[in-house]
């Protein structure tokens, strides 16, 4: 079994880390690093880990899971590239940086994976796309399906579609909690207590997902089942449509995806 190394273990990291032990990985076989003591501390304590220094991690662990925000990505490697021998593997889980942008401080042939996962890898129903990068081999993307397959769904994707990935499962919950946060005010407007408004609109999100995934169905039709001729929703569906709530959506993860390829030049 190898050993794992979460640099920078913030919210994605720990996700990670939980999401290992969970799936029988032993606790000897994770490490995690913290730019703060008080984090490390907390590390320790709650998932009875290691967490080294940078340089510590690196030695210990085959694969480093680098889970800094891309902005610090490269003072880490700065540091840390030449600490890491080619046959570690480097699986980078941040949003815009391409598997290039690694490979200047890494040794020739150092293989490197790219992954994008989500939040509901809290909660064992992340999606998470892997692309091999430099060097990666088949058993390389085996191992990252190994480690990121607790935590939910992986697929395989090559590296150019990373940033629409991003724009729309990395960032996707966020876009999900903004809707039932703004249908949960429509249900204050319509006159439900707060708190009736918020279960009937998560339930709701529950049972559509599960539709969703499960009937097999296409999307267009569980919403025409619920959209009876001269009915309710299709007065709420002209509304949406009178709002453009389809192209905002469409504009929305266009910007997504352009925030992922700025992010990436204002870093490489
Ligand atoms: N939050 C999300 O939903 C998702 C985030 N990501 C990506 O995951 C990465 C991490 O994101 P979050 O966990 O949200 O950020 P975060 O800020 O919670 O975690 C990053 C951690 O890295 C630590 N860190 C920074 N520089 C360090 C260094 N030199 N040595 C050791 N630790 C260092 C920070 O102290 C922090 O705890 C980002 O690159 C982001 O693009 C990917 C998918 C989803
Ligand atoms: O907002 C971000 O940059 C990160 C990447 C995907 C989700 N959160």
């Amino acid at each position: 079994m190898h050993t794992i190394a979460v640099i920078g273990a913030g919210k994605i990291g720990e996700v990670l880390l939980s999401g290992l032990l969970k799936a029988g990985w032993q606790p000897d076989r994770l490490v995690a690093t913290a730019r703060r003591g008080e984090r490390a501390e907390l590390l320790r304590e709650r998932y009875g880990i290691r967490v080294l220094s940078n340089e510590e991690a690196c030695a210990e662990a085959e694969v480093l899971a680098i889970a800094v925000k891309p902005q610090d990505a490269a003072a880490l490697m700065a540091d840390l590239g030449q600490h890491i021998p080619r046959e570690k593997l480097l699986i980078s889980l941040c949003a815009g940086l391409p598997t290039s942008f690694f490979t200047k401080w890494l040794a020739e042939g150092t293989p490197i994976v790219r992954v994008m996962t989500n939040t509901p890898a809290l909660v064992d129903e992340a999606m998470t796309a892997i692309s091999a990068g430099p060097h990666a081999t088949a058993a390389h993307l085996a191992l990252a399906e190994e480690l990121f397959s607790p935590l939910g769904r992986t697929i395989r994707v090559p590296e150019s579609q990373q940033d629409a990935v991003t724009a729309l499962s990395g960032s996707g919950p966020a876009y999900f909690y903004f809707l039932v946060e703004a249908m949960t005010d429509a249900g204050i407007l319509l006159g439900l207590p707060r708190q009736v408004a918020h279960d009937l609109i998560v339930q709701t999100a529950i049972g559509s997902a599960i539709m969703l995934r499960d009937s097999g169905e296409h999307p267009v039709k569980l919403r025409e089942a619920v959209t009876s001729p001269a009915g309710t929703t299709i007065s709420a569906i002209r509304e949406l449509e009178n709002h453009g709530v389809r192209a905002a959506l469409l504009s929305a993860l266009e910007a997504a995806r352009d925030r992922a390829k700025e992010i990436a030049d204002q870093n490489l």
